[in-house]
């Protein structure tokens, strides 16, 4: 990852699902080594600010910027720089852990040998289960084949991460800390949502509250 800055700009985003309006004139802006924490209470939107960020949503208004330009226009170039990594995991349970890792590398656009997967599940503390189905894990297994992207060589800059914690034991979420805090320091990019805080060290951390909807 180079040492230019790099910018996450959400501007003036509203967003509905359904009939309901969820938010309004949302507006932050994230910097290189910053993150930022998504709070609110369950059904309050961050899952769906979440996927406006990462372009699977749309908003009612405003638009989400990369480096000043609407991710719209940047399309798959905006896609390469960012790694979103859904509440509910994407992992296909007919392939064993190790091809879900490379399947999931792949589509987001960075190549993936079975090596380098297998690499990465022994980081997360999964290796003796690569070979096994996704189907025969347990919740914790399939949120760590989930989280072993992370563990790959080369990340993009941009994190987006819906409760990345939950269902993982302590260890687990000592490893993805020390990952996201090495990503951080590193001048990467992180905006997640938990309920729990956690250990992490930014150049700035920022939370922002969608009960609240005070502007970072
Ligand atoms: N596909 C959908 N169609 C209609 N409404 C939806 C859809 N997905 C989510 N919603 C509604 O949007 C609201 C916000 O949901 P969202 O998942 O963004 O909340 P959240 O803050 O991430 O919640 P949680 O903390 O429970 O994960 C909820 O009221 C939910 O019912």
């Amino acid at each position: 990852m180079g040492v230019q800055t790099m910018s996450l700009q959400a501007h003036q985003l509203a967003c509905a699902r359904g009939e309901r309006q969820l938010f309004s004139d949302l507006n932050f802006e994230l910097q290189s080594g910053e993150a930022l924490w998504l709070k609110g209470r369950n059904g309050s939107g961050k899952s769906s600010l979440l996927r406006l960020l990462c372009g699977l949503g749309r908003p009612l208004l405003g638009e989400v910027r990369w480096n000043g330009t609407p991710i719209q226009r940047l399309r798959e170039d905006y896609h390469r720089q960012l790694i979103y990594c859904g509440h509910a995991s994407a992992i296909k349970d007919d392939l064993s852990a190790w091809e879900n890792v490379v399947v999931s590398s792949t589509l987001s656009g960075v190549a993936c040998s079975r090596d380098q997967a297998l690499v990465a599940l022994v980081s997360v503390g999964l290796g003796g289960s690569a070979e096994l189905p996704a189907r025969a894990l347990s919740q914790g297994q399939r949120r760590r084949v989930a989280l072993a992207r992370l563990a790959l060589d080369r990340l993009p800059p941009l994190l987006l991460l819906d409760e990345p914690f939950v269902a993982l034991d302590q260890p687990a979420v000592q490893t993805l800390c020390r990952t996201l805090n090495w990503h951080l320091a590193g001048g990467g990019m992180l905006v997640y949502t938990t309920h729990q805080a956690q250990a992490l060290e930014a150049r700035r951390l920022g939370q922002f509250d969608l009960d609240q909807l005070a502007p970072w």
